[in-house]
This record gives C-alpha cells, sequence and structure tokens, in this order.
C-alpha cells in the first residue's frame, strides 16, 4: 500500500536575469528583467518513477528566455510574461500551466552635457544610464577638540553604459579564458567616499547639500562621458573629475564591483546576437578599488572595504 501521494508541483528556472538593449542609432533603450519560470502538468512518472519523457528542462526554460528577448523584443513584462506562457503551454503536450514571474529593474538616462556628440551625424550619444530609486548618502564627522574630519559619500548608486567600453590587451596565463571585448555593456554600483579639506571652525564651512548633489552629478558625468577601456581607468575618471570640480574636496575613494553582463551565444537557436541580449551576472564580480587625491593631499579616508 503507497503511503504517500503526490501533491502540487512544478519546476523551472528562475531568476534569469536578461538585459535587452535595443539601439536606434546613438540612442540605446534598456529593459533589465528577472523572470521566473514555473511550470506543471502531468508531471507524476518523473517523481515517481523517475521517467524524464515529459520534462523539458529548467536549462531549456531558461534558453527560451534568452531566445524570446532576441525574437520577439520586450515591448513590456506583460507582453514577454505571455509570449513565454504560451509558448510552454502550447508547444509541449505534457505542461498545462505556465507561470512566469518577471521583477522589472527601471532605468533612467543619465543626461551628459557635456559629452561629445557621436561620430555618426554629430547625434548627442545616449547610452548612459542609472538604476532608479534613490541611492543611500552617508557621512562621518570626527572631531578631536581642535580639528574637524568630515568623509561624505554614497552606496548603491548602480550606473550602466551600454556601449564605449573595452577591455583587451590584458596579460594571460594558461587559466586565463576571457576574451577580449572590444565593445561590452559597463555597469557598476558606485560606492564612493570623499574627504572634505575642512578641518577648523575658522575656515568656511562647505556647502554640504549642495556639495553632495555636485558630487553626485560628477560621478554620474564622468562614469557617462569616459569612454573606457577598463573600469578602473572610469574609476580614476570619476574621481579627478570630483575633485577637479569640488575645491572643497581633497580625495576620493571608489569601491566599484563590476557587474558583468555576458552576452549571451544564441548560435545554437540560429540567432544572431548583435549586442542586444545580455544575461547580468551577480556573483563573483570583480571588485575595483582606488583612492584619487589632490596633488599634495594626503590620503585620509581610511580603507576598510
Ligand atoms: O574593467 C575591467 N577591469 C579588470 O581588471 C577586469 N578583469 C576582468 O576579468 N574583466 C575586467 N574588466
Amino acid at each position: 500500500m503507497p503511503t504517500t501521494y503526490l501533491g502540487q508541483n512544478q519546476y523551472g528556472k528562475a531568476e534569469n536575469r536578461v538585459v535587452r538593449i535595443t539601439r536606434d542609432g546613438g540612442t540605446h533603450h534598456i529593459k533589465d528583467l528577472n523572470v521566473s519560470v514555473a511550470l506543471s502538468g502531468d508531471m507524476d512518472d518523473v517523481h515517481l518513477s523517475g521517467s524524464n519523457a515529459h520534462v523539458l528542462p529548467t536549462d531549456t526554460t531558461k534558453n527560451t528566455v534568452f531566445a524570446f528577448a532576441k525574437e520577439h523584443g520586450i515591448e513590456s513584462a506583460e507582453q514577454f510574461g505571455i509570449h513565454l506562457a504560451r509558448h510552454f503551454v502550447t508547444s509541449q503536450e505534457p505542461i498545462k500551466r505556465a507561470r512566469i514571474r518577471i521583477e522589472e529593474y527601471a532605468w533612467e538616462r543619465i543626461a551628459t552635457p557635456g559629452a561629445a556628440p557621436a561620430a555618426d551625424g554629430g547625434e548627442e550619444k545616449r547610452h548612459s544610464f542609472v538604476r532608479k530609486g534613490q541611492e543611500t548618502r552617508t557621512t562621518e564627522v570626527t572631531f578631536d577638540g581642535a580639528r574637524w574630519q568630515v568623509i561624505s559619500g554614497l552606496k548603491d548608486l548602480v550606473v550602466l553604459n551600454s556601449t564605449d567600453s573595452e577591455f583587451w590587451g590584458f596579460v594571460k596565463d594558461k587559466y586565463t579564458t576571457l576574451q577580449e571585448a572590444y565593445d561590452r555593456i559597463l555597469a557598476t554600483e558606485v560606492n564612493a567616499r570623499w574627504r572634505f579639506n575642512w578641518t577648523a571652525d575658522e575656515q568656511p564651512a562647505p556647502q554640504w547639500e549642495t556639495s553632495y548633489d555636485e558630487v553626485r552629478r560628477h560621478l554620474l558625468e564622468a562614469f557617462a562621458e569616459t569612454y573606457s577601456l577598463s573600469l578602473q581607468q572610469s574609476l580614476y575618471t570619476m574621481g579627478t573629475r570630483v575633485i577637479e570640480s569640488r575645491p572643497e574636496v581633497d580625495e576620493v575613494r571608489l569601491s566599484l564591483p563590476n557587474k558583468h553582463h555576458f552576452l549571451v551565444d544564441l548560435e545554437p537557436f540560429g540567432l544572431k546576437n548583435d549586442n542586444e541580449v545580455y544575461l547580468a551576472a551577480d556573483r563573483p564580480y570583480g571588485l575595483i578599488e582606488g583612492t584619487v587625491l589632490r596633488d599634495g593631499a594626503e590620503p585620509g579616508i581610511p580603507v576598510t572595504d
């Protein structure tokens, strides 16, 4: 006599992080989704006897998400989910129900007033984005009775350039498999701290609110306007832009995780991926950190992370 029976069950690949870039000349558009597929239907056998005859692999459901991003585009999360759900239920007899859950991450453009016009037709380049949602502003104030030290900052400011980033000419040893990249996505989460040169009550204090807004703006603009050969180069440009634009700041420390976006190989499905569909990987990630100082300034920001 059986002592158990199978209740509700479902399966599929969860959290497919798909990024679709659409190019309209120098203006790029981005759709950034987290897509989870759950299929159910005539799945008794795989649970009870181990026969996979009705099982469309979860790996295939993942591939379908990326292939559909290329084939059908991502007009909206709803339209994309409808396409996928219909496909699974109508193409596989044993699958009776498909549930597609999608989270969408919203991005807005970084305005780049100083950006050079694009070579093609003098049109302004528009391929730089900042993730919607407020970053966290930080400050650390220290006083020893005579001297002040103020280190302010921000964290979790996520930015992305969908072109104008290359990475090549690096060291190759027997463990190197990374291909050289001549047009890649560059994305990072800006974690920055900057030290004010205001140290004594006799000196006029900086305009803290204006200073924050301006440092943030310079970080964003420098990221967006830099044609980057490495995230290290972008880091130095961002720090330098702040120091050169803000006389009240003598030192900037940046910690920039390289949020890798891997071009998905769609060749097996007969599709050409012309820098359109990416897998946004969350880990492991490169972590690029460094301090930029005004000439003559001594480092004062502790290296804590
Ligand atoms: O901008 C980059 N800097 C690196 O040091 C590095 N290393 C790597 O694998 N990719 C990248 N990208």
